[in-house]
């Protein structure tokens, strides 16, 4: 059985666009929201979910992002209700779903019953931005047996070496980093970017999508003619954060989404 992430990716580079990927947090104002959103982001555009767990001490995050796990941690968010809200999703949608989460939050839920968990809600694959391929041994097994895909992250600074055995070991598609920085900075070397994403497809067929800075409708189309993916998260989730008292929310957010998507369209991606 083939899986959601690589189905979509495949039916994207048969049309020759990328995927816009959408990060937001679990919930975020609440997680009630959080369920009302995600099918608004698929109509809107989106083609994979994202979502992050909230957790305490989210060391690649910026201050948007910490806000926004403060938020929902204050909401009374947990990995439990998170998965749960996940297999209510599986109801209605076939949309690839990923989750990011640092290793204590699985840690302490316990790695195997967290992946037959997660496999069995419908979450396709999960990105742990605290554990390197290196070290992801015992999470291999209980994830690749529940179906959940691992993805793992390349910078700008990583070596040759470092880019083959990475694009390697990551399934369902490689993560590249466009900054080194943490979440929400600015993006501002597209060049750098595509330099960068063809060395890693010389190297495995693996989709490579792109996050770190994607913050505006330009943004995505310039990354989205470079790569095989587009990730979105602070922008999003500043436009959750200034609406979040608004009954217009989910409404809001989704237009940012389309024009996100929109501006995707316009750019055929140059590859394979
Ligand atoms: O926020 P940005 O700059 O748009 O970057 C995407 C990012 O938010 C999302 O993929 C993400 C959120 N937290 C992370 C931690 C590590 C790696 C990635 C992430």
């Amino acid at each position: 059985m083939t899986s959601r992430l690589d189905r979509t990716f495949s039916r994207l580079r048969d049309g020759r666009q990328a995927a816009l990927i959408t990060y937001v947090m679990a919930g975020d104002p609440s997680l009630h929201e959080t369920e009302q959103l995600v099918p608004k982001l698929e109509e809107a555009g989106a083609d994979v979910i994202e979502l992050g767990v909230p957790f305490s001490d989210p060391i690649a995050d910026g201050p948007v992002i910490q806000q926004a796990a403060e938020r929902a941690l204050r909401s009374g968010t947990s990995l439990r209700a998170i998965l749960q809200m996940v297999s209510r999703l599986r109801q209605h949608t076939q949309i690839p779903i990923v989750l990011m989460a640092y290793y204590n939050s699985i840690h302490a839920f316990g790695l195997e019953r967290f992946c037959r968990e997660a496999g069995a809600a419908g979450v396709d694959g999960l990105i742990v931005p605290d554990m390197p391929p290196d070290e992801s041994k015992p999470l291999k097994e209980p994830a690749a047996a529940s179906g959940l895909q691992l993805i793992f992250l390349l910078a700008p600074t990583s070596t040759n070496q470092r880019r083959t055995y990475v694009a390697r070991q990551s399934k369902g598609f490689v993560y590249y980093v466009s900054l080194t920085g943490i979440t929400g900075a600015k993006l501002n070397n597209v060049d750098e970017v595509r330099r960068n994403v063809e060395k890693i497809r010389k190297i495995s067929p693996t989709p490579v999508a792109v996050g770190f800075g994607v913050a505006t409708p330009e943004d995505a189309g310039n990354v989205a003619a470079v790569a095989d993916g587009v990730i979105v998260g602070s922008a999003i989730v500043k436009q959750i954060a200034a609406h979040r008292q608004d009954a217009g929310l989910v409404e809001h957010v989704a237009g940012f989404v389309h024009a996100l998507k929109s501006a995707m369209t316009a750019r055929q991606t140059s590859r394979r």
